[in-house]
């Protein structure tokens, strides 16, 4: 089994239609999803949803992570609690791309109280369609990770 196509997707309440429309924009470009919900719109918590798609991620088992929330900042701060992930909140594509290229990021997250569905797709695909551009900036990466120790 590989995690090399695979992206973990979570949410809480203020994103699940949000979250379902990522799902279906990214499965249309052949990723496959792991979607662990929520399915049903009871309020609900979002450190929980992010932790457990940064678990997915952390371990190895999907290669990246898009979370979501009311502004995406509760959640990424849950998922960057996880030893590993690097996750930022994005409302523009321009800081998607530039999360990946200079950060490494391997999660997203997006407020889905602040950005329409139409930007939110657009922010994913910077996202997913970045990479990692090395150099000075694995230099700084490695710091990042040298303070989880
Ligand atoms: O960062 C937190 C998120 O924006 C949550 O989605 C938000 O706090 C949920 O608020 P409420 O419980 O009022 O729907």
């Amino acid at each position: 089994m590989t995690s090399s196509n695979r992206i973990a997707l979570s949410s809480d309440h203020a994103a699940i239609e949000l979250r379902k429309a990522v799902a279906a924009h990214i499965e249309a470009q052949g990723w496959e999803v792991v979607d662990i919900g929520p399915q049903t719109p009871e309020s609900t918590h979002y450190p929980e949803h992010g932790a457990a798609a940064a678990r997915l991620v952390a371990s190895g088992e999907c290669l990246l992570g898009i979370v979501l929330c009311g502004t995406g900042q509760g959640i990424m701060m849950a998922a960057n609690k996880v030893k590993g992930i690097r996750c930022g909140v994005c409302a523009d594509t321009f800081s998607a791309r530039m999360i990946r290229a200079h950060n490494d990021a391997n999660m997203l997250s997006i407020g889905a109280r602040v950005v329409g569905e139409g930007l939110a797709l657009d922010i994913v695909d910077a996202f997913l369609n970045a990479g990692f551009e090395g150099g000075r900036h694995a230099t700084r990466v490695d710091m990042i990770k040298a303070l989880e120790d």
